[in-house]
């Protein structure tokens, strides 16, 4: 059985909820918004309608599915209890058919998704993710498609530690060295190096020096810089000659930055870094996504000592070769991300008093609200220029799922007036039954998928729940180098390309995890491109801008053929081998205590400020004291991870409410300059230690291994204290 939660409260007593025509009972946050925040074209009763169409014939259809999911579980675990030791491949990919599992692999599927804007469908680049509800944050995504190199690269830690205080010159020259060599590769001249260049001038439609490869597309002049914008792999950047700065000053050409297009697309996300779980919280979400898709949003707030309001920026204008106006976009193109098929919203009752589920309101808010956006009339002013709206959907199992979730939509557009497939589907990559079955799931959304990403955080998650009895898994850290991993990877970009992507979709790779070690990172996300991704998921708009030079050295789209070329690199063989070992007897007690201390850090770590302060997303020191970006993914696996080592008897419980323990006591440290802060220890008796616990002890029977359940209870539940305490 699905565990969907019981939920206790919610912002009002269902007597004064609003109730609709078809009897569905809405909180009065959630009602008040849709009252006033619509777009005039979508009257309330247009949406409850719209709303209550989906209740009455696509819930159902969830709630099968759901139970489909534990079936499948069910007869997996007992397959494994039965079939102990080595796993007999043919055997168990057999049996996988045998229960609809495995579906049969469509013969050939081509993608006739259209209206697809440039940033998804040619232009390859970094993706960014921003937990929808955080204003700051997402207008902070939003402007992000363009960063500065200079300071990324400065204020990180690629040349060293970090460095605060006034400018040092020997990290500036590292800087612009580092730059310079860059673009050398990326945009060379055709007689010299950038490093050489004297003077950057537009002479006659051309920028003199002239370059060997890429596009002189226009300059920009302020009072006192000139910016030179150029192309490559159809990402630009801005050269900036300033000679008042000090950078610019120090510089033979004057240069005083360069800007890249960064974030090319960014994902607003509803799910697993955001924690709502009442009409209140959906509500902020969704007068944020209101926001940004009519234009007007706004955060104030305090940086330092200075009052800084933030809002979206505005495009910018060059004047062409051929002194034409250029107008350029300034805004990443912005996607949003849906719950997925589990969890049902306490927001709204259907006319028995059953909490409907959560998606769908998702599904019809995100499409009602992105009206605003289809309803401009200035293309470059739209944030879809091709009339589309981007939805993600996490978490789906197969090929079925995928086809409610066009459902949904498709009722969605004609309740709206939409155009057919004005909404864009990206299908998550992260649920085992969806590896094994792309391409069937590509098929169930031929004519409106527009990304597929791979998900390795819930996919991990995924991999130790299903094969939860085979056998205890391979520690954390090792889990990369698995088969299974690899032929997930391969074959997502393979099934990609058979299905036609190129040029109308992205294939997607997972997000970089680690948002300091941003050194690293520009070391290694080249990987992603090359393995023919056209983009990957970055945790800021910092790690967008690095990311970004990637997509000038490699050129996705042409790596894309290429791969395609060569053919299928993977098997479903591979992809089914289970990362489990034979004899746990291999790692040391010191090794074990050191895994679950670190899963149980993360758990906390996160834990403890999703619960207390409704933080979905955190950056949490691991062991080793780099901070990790926490989710409810990453908690996933480690709660999964704890779960099957508990099962098979690795560890005890009580080493494990040991190591639960002593992380506390480091959790409480970390977070000591956190005023809002709750500790931890000494009295182990909090909801959100509680919570931490059960992630950790009962992993193996929640959902598919999902955190969401426990998360949303303790959550509720704290609000009610929190409530309690100011009356
Ligand atoms: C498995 C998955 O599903 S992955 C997808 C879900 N994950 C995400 O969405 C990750 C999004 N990233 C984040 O939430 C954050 O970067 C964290 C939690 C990882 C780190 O947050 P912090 O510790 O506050 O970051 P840090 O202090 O380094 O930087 C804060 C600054 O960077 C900006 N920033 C950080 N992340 C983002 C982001 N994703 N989008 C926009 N701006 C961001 C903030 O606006 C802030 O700048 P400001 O002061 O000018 O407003
Ligand atoms: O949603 C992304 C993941 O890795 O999970
Ligand atoms: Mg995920």
């Amino acid at each position: 059985m699905s565990v969907v939660p019981v939920l206790p409260s919610d912002d009002s007593a269902p007597a004064t909820r609003f109730t609709t025509a078809d009897g569905l009972q809405i909180s009065p946050s959630l009602d008040a918004f849709i009252k006033s925040s619509l777009p005039a074209s979508i009257s309330p009763e247009n949406f409850y309608f719209c709303l209550n169409d989906l209740v009455v014939n696509i819930e159902p259809r969830i709630r099968t599915a759901l139970i489909t999911r534990d079936e499948i579980q069910s007869q997996i675990d007992d397959y494994h209890r039965k079939n102990p030791g080595p796993i007999d491949a043919a055997k168990y990919e057999a049996f996988l058919q045998s229960i609809n599992y495995l579906f049969p692999v469509p013969e050939s599927v081509t993608v006739s998704t259209s209206g697809v804007d440039e940033e998804i469908a040619t232009i390859p680049g970094p993706q960014l993710v921003v937990p929808v509800n955080n204003a700051r944050f997402a207008l902070n995504a939003a402007n992000a498609r363009w960063g500065s190199l200079y300071s990324c690269l400065y204020g990180t830690d690629v040349f060293g530690p970090p460095i605060k205080g006034p400018y040092d010159a020997s990290r500036g020259s590292q800087v612009t060295s580092w730059v310079r060599k860059w673009l050398d590769d990326v945009l060379p001249l055709e007689e010299e190096s950038h490093a050489q260049v004297t003077s950057y001038e537009c002479e006659g439609g051309e920028m003199k020096p002239k370059m060997k490869q890429g596009k002189f597309l226009g300059t920009r002049e302020t009072t006192t810089a000139k910016h030179f914008l150029l192309e490559n792999n159809g990402l630009k950047i801005e050269i900036v000659v300033d000679k008042t700065t000090e950078v610019g000053k120090a510089d033979t050409a004057g240069v005083s930055d360069v800007l890249v297009e960064s974030a090319i697309s960014t994902i607003l996300d509803f799910e697993d870094s955001v924690a709502a779980v009442d009409a209140d919280d959906k509500v902020e979400a969704y007068r944020n996504w209101r926001g940004l898709m009519v234009g007007d949003l706004e955060s104030k707030f305090m940086k330092g000592e200075k009052e800084v309001t933030r809002t979206l920026n505005a495009n910018k204008t060059f004047v062409g070769p051929a002194g034409e106006s250029l107008e350029i976009r300034s805004r990443s193109l912005l996607l949003v991300r849906n719950v997925g098929h589990l969890m049902t919203t306490p927001s709204v009752l259907d006319k028995s008093g059953n909490e409907i589920g959560e998606g769908l309101l998702d599904a019809v808010m995100s499409v009602a609200l992105a009206k605003f956006d289809l309803e401009k009339e200035a293309r470059l002013a739209k944030n879809s220029p091709e009339n589309s709206v981007y939805i993600v959907k996490p978490k789906m199992h197969g090929p079925e799922e995928v086809k409610i979730a066009c459902e949904t939509f498709d009722i969605v557009e004609r309740h709206f007036g939409l155009p057919s497939n004005t909404v864009k589907l990206g299908i998550m990559d992260e649920e085992r039954r969806t590896s094994t079955n792309l391409k069937a799931c590509i098929a169930a959304a031929s004519s409106r998928v527009a990304f597929i990403n791979t998900g390795f955080l819930d996919r991990t998650g995924d991999e130790i729940h299903t094969s939860m009895e085979a056998g205890p898994f391979v520690r954390k850290k090792n889990m990369k180098a698995q088969p299974w991993i690899t032929a997930y990877e391969n074959r997502n970009v393979d099934i990609g390309l058979a299905c036609g992507f190129t040029g109308k979709a992205q294939i997607g790779k997972g997000m970089w995890a680690m948002p300091d070690l941003l050194g690293k990172m520009l070391e290694e996300k080249i990987g992603h491109p090359r393995a023919g991704a056209n983009c990957a998921w970055v945790p800021s708009p910092t790690a967008a801008t690095l990311h970004a030079t990637h997509y000038h050295r490699v050129d996705a789209l042409k790596r894309q053929g290429e791969i395609a070329e060569g053919g299928n690199r993977s098997t479903l063989q591979q992809l089914l081998t289970i990362p489990v070992i034979e004899d746990p007897s291999v790692w040391t007690a010191e090794e074990k205590i050191e895994e679950i201390e670190n899963s149980a850090q993360g758990i906390l770590g996160y834990a403890v400020r999703w619960v207390d302060q409704g933080i979905g997303c955190s950056k949490v020191p691991d062991i080793n004291n780099v901070g990790l970006m926490e989710d409810r993914a990453t908690c996933r696996i480690s709660s999964q991870l704890l779960a099957n080592w508990l099962h098979h008897k690795v560890v005890t419980e009580e080493e494990v409410l040991t190591a639960m323990k002593k992380m506390a006591e480091v959790v409480d440290r970390q977070n000591a300059g956190d005023d809002k802060y709750e500790p931890l220890a000494p009295s182990f008796d909090g909801i959100a230690w509680r919570a931490a616990c059960d992630l950790a002890l009962k992993g193996r029977t929640q959902p598919s291994g999902y955190t969401e359940p426990i998360l949303h209870l303790a959550r509720l539940e704290k609000k009610q204290q929190q409530s309690l305490k100011l009356k």
